[in-house]
Parts: structure tokens; sequence; C-alpha cells
């Protein structure tokens, strides 16, 4: 590829990401050597073979394809000592991209094959980020999924075992599984627990289904930011009301592209959603499972939709305003990226 200064200045960008699922961040290299401390059989022996059993191609045509990726990696995400290593993993994938902030969300109960407790998955968790945070300097939370196919009772296991963690890593629940089949009006009864628990709350909606999700999820469990939303442009007044209210997206393109979210990059909504004021922000999803990092999503946004350099800067600062992180903390946050930005002669923050 031919130089280009907005290439090369995106890579030394300091970033965030929102929205980032662990099970769809594992190395094909750190399977390899899970595998073989754990003595699981696998397909084939080196790297490139493991790509396609655990990355989507072109080919993907739904969220369901994509989902079935997940439970290749799963099988090697059974102990404290693997679940903790690939935290810590992330973390330091994160600072390959300057990013200064990572939210790493995980399903508790898909970590349980082996016996571990639902506390015990955050944990481990919880302990690979902050060994990440003192190795690479990327500041982490973590944030505890339910599962959309799982009972409520497990459900409402993983709210009431991530309350016990929030200030000590845990700093929201999500939804997440397919959005098709199980709705989000099925889901009042396990957030009304995270409302009564004081733990912020963010649902992937309007992904796989209709902006309807998006507003059940905001006025009904609680939500205060939104996954993908990609499908909201499809209804106008649910559009302002989410506006209205500063509900940060968590949009994640190059997996929305491939989930079939919307029927291609003509479509997908995000110069438009930035125009008309909402809080887009811009995230990897599934690096290991989309093929991609979070540099690459914002190059792939500027090649596509022209985004100048102070439009992706307003991106990444929605990002540090959407964090789920207190006040003194952001502040601080946003001030060393604004001063990075300055000291990389963008001068864009004007
Ligand atoms: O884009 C997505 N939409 C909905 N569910 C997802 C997405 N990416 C991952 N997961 C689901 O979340 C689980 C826990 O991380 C994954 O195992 C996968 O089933
Ligand atoms: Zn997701």
């Amino acid at each position: 590829m031919a130089y280009n200064r907005t290439h090369d200045w995106l890579t030394r960008l300091p970033k965030v990401d929102l929205h980032l699922h662990l099970d769809g961040s594992v190395k094909p290299e750190t399977i390899l050597e899970l595998a073989l401390d754990q003595g699981i059989d696998l397909p084939v022996y080196n790297k490139e073979g493991l790509i396609p059993h655990m990355r989507v191609g072109d080919e993907c045509g739904s969220l369901i394809e994509y989902l079935s990726k997940f439970d290749f990696t799963t099988r090697f995400m059974q102990s404290g000592e693997a679940l903790e290593r690939i935290a810590y993993e992330v973390a330091g994938q994160s600072a390959e991209h300057n990013c200064k902030y990572v939210e790493v969300r995980f399903a508790p109960q898909l970590h349980r094959n082996n016996g571990l407790t639902v506390e015990e998955t955050i944990h481990y968790v919880v302990e690979g980020m902050k060994r990440g945070q003192r190795d690479f300097g990327v500041r982490a939370g973590v944030i505890a999924i339910c599962m959309r196919n799982h009972s409520s009772e497990s459900n409402l296991e993983v709210i009431r075992a991530a309350a016990k963690f929030v200030g000590k890593g845990v700093v929201a629940v999500d939804l997440a599984g397919d959005e098709a089949s199980y709705p989000p009006e099925w889901f009042r009864e396990v957030f009304a627990e995270s409302g009564r628990l004081g733990i912020p709350v963010t649902i992937h909606a309007g992904e796989a289904a209709g902006a309807v999700n998006v507003y059940e999820a905001v006025t009904n469990l609680g939500a205060v930011r939104i996954g993908h939303g990609v499908r909201l442009k499809e209804n106008s007044d649910i559009l302002e009301l989410v506006k209205e209210r500063r509900i940060p997206l968590e949009m994640c393109p190059i997996s929305n592209i491939q989930t079939k979210a919307v029927s291609g990059w003509e479509a997908y909504p995000i110069r438009e959603y930035l125009e008309q004021g909402l809080l887009v922000t811009i995230n990897t999803d599934n690096p290991s499972v989309s093929g991609t990092d979070i540099t690459n999503e914002y190059r792939v946004l500027s090649d596509r939709f022209g985004f100048t350099e102070p439009e992706l800067v307003r991106l990444v600062m929605n990002g540090v305003e959407a964090a789920f992180m207190d006040e003194s903390d952001k502040l601080l946050l946003r001030r060393e990226m604004e001063a990075e930005i300055h000291s990389l002669g963008m001068g864009l923050l004007s």
C-alpha cells in the first residue's frame, strides 16, 4: 500500500476500545499452547491452519453463523490460568495499537465446564487485566455478559457475582448472543436486578433485529450504552430518543458488515449518525473472529467514508466520554490522550 499519512498516524493515535469480547480475541498461537497444556486435540497444529476455525470469511451470512466460531475458542478457556492469560494478552494486543483504555467483556457461564464458579471466572479475568495494566500501561475494565440463550437463573447469577466486583475491576453487565431469536423484553426480570444492585448496563441491540430492540433496551432494561445499534436508523423517533439521552453506540464496523447487520458498506450509517449528533464510538468486537484490530477499524472507516483527521479524533474522544469510568479517572484519561494527540503534531482538538 502506498504511504498514506492518515494510515500512519492512525497507528500512533491514542485510542480506546469499549466493545471487545474475550473469547473473540484469543490468538491462534495461544490456542496452540493451551491445547498442548490442557491435552486437548486440535484439528491442525499450526497457526495458519487454525485461523479458518476461529475466523469468519467474507462469505459469513448472519450473526448466527458468526457466533458459531465461539464454540471452538471457549473449549480452551475453562481454567483460571487460561482466562487470566488471555485477559493479559488482550491488554498486550491493545497496547500494540496504542489503545489507552479497553473494556473487555466475557460471559462467565461459558467458562464453567471444568467446575469454576461464576465468581472465580470473573476473578481470573480481572487478575489478567490488572497484570496487563501493570505491564502494558493499558487501563482496563471488565464487563460480565448475560447470554440470550441462558436461563434467567444463570443470568441472575452473573449479575449478582458481577455486583461483588464493582469498584474492583467490573464496570458493567451486558446481554449478548442471538438477538433475532431472543428479544430483549424477555430479560426485564434479569436486568431489574442490575438496576437494584446499581451496575451499569449495556445491551447488544439493533444488530440482528430492528430499532425497537434499542428502545426496549434503553427504556426497560436500563441500558446506558448500546452495543452496535446499527439498525437504529430504521426508526427516527427511537434515534431521536437515543440522541437526546446521549446514549453512546458501541459500533464495530468490520463485525457489523460480517454479521450482515447492514447489507454492505454503502448502507453503513456511521457518517449519518455522527452528523446527526449521536455519540458514536468505534470498537473491534472480536479481533480474532473478525480478523481485525482497532487501528484497522479506523483505517477502513477513513478509507470508506473519507473521515477527516478531526472527525477520527472526535470518534476516539467519544469513546473516552462513553467509557464506564468514574469522572475523575475519565478526566485524567482525556487529558492524557489530548496531550498525546497534540504532541503528535495533529493539533486537531479544536
Ligand atoms: O456481535 C455480537 N453479537 C452478539 N453476541 C456476540 C457478538 N460477539 C460475540 N458474541 C457472543 O458473546 C459471547 C461472549 O463473549 C460469545 O461467545 C458470543 O456468543
Ligand atoms: Zn459484541
